[in-house]
């Protein structure tokens, strides 16, 4: 499998002078086409950072990181931003949309930043998507008068409207109950199988008993990893006591 992302001895630090930390401490990894990847580890360990260094939403202090083959650290922000916001999606715990735009609107905002396609196009197709997520019926709806889960639906289109190549989700979930959450996962996963790779950041293990790899930090470190075949809808428990007895065996 081709490569999109790869990370190599990555070295992130944050404070100054005697007190610097090394919040990524040497991680190398590489994340494939279409792969399916959790992260997990406790509070603290890098898992965000790994993520914004990975994205390329932070710089890095050392170390190598390329997508496609291009090493992000020789591209000017705005070339960094354009590569952001055309080969990669982004889903937070609480999706940022604006209180004065409808829904459709949030969705369609970034695309028109330096896009050449019609206003019209660009509308179809996050039409288009809001009714492959369900949400087709919210499109003039204001978002104070949609769910956290539509919300979550709304932010997930509007990270698929530049067709990227990977979608990054920092607890995509974690807002949740535990209906939308399933829902918002099998989203992700149908949005894999159909050939974007999703990598995830979670403390939840039932979350990352659906991904086929997991990666555990610890310390700045990826200390261990799990490879899981495909969710089938059927095998959770099994999943997850595997990720449990992984955590355990790592002592995280
Ligand atoms: N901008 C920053 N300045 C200083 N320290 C930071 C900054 N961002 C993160 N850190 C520190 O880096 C460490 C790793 O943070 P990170 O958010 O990557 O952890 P995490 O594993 O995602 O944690 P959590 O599960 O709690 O979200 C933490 O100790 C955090 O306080």
């Amino acid at each position: 499998m081709k490569k999109i992302i790869s990370g190599e001895n990555i070295i992130k630090q944050y404070g100054t002078g005697g007190e610097q930390r090394k919040v990524l401490d040497g991680v190398s990894v590489d994340i494939h086409e279409g792969e399916f990847v959790s992260v997990m580890g406790p509070s603290g360990s890098g898992k965000s950072t790994l993520m914004f260094a990975l994205s390329g939403m932070d710089r890095i202090d050392e170390g190598l990181v390329t997508f496609e083959g291009k090493d992000l650290a020789s591209l000017e922000d705005d070339e960094l931003a354009d590569l952001r916001r055309t080969g990669m999606g982004f889903v937070f715990q609480q999706p940022t949309l604006m209180k004065n735009l409808n829904i459709l609107d949030n969705i369609i905002l970034p695309s028109m930043r330096g896009n050449r396609r019609k206003a019209a196009e660009i509308a179809e197709q996050a039409r288009q998507l809001m009714q492959r997520v369900g949400i087709a019926e919210l499109e003039k709806r204001d978002i104070t008068q949609a769910s956290g889960g539509q919300l979550q639906r709304a932010g997930i289109c509007r990270a698929l409207m530049s067709r990227p190549r990977i979608i990054f989700g920092d607890e995509p979930t974690g807002a949740l109950n535990l209906k939308a959450a399933q829902e918002i996962m099998e989203l992700l996963s149908d949005i894999n199988e159909e050939g974007t790779a999703v990598m995830l950041v979670t403390h939840d293990a039932v979350i990352a008993a659906k991904t086929e790899r997991i990666m555990f930090m610890c310390d700045g470190s990826i200390v261990d990893e799990l490879r899981l075949p495909r969710f089938s809808g059927q095998d959770i428990e099994e999943r997850m006591n595997r990720v449990i007895a992984k955590m355990r065996e790592i002592g995280i």
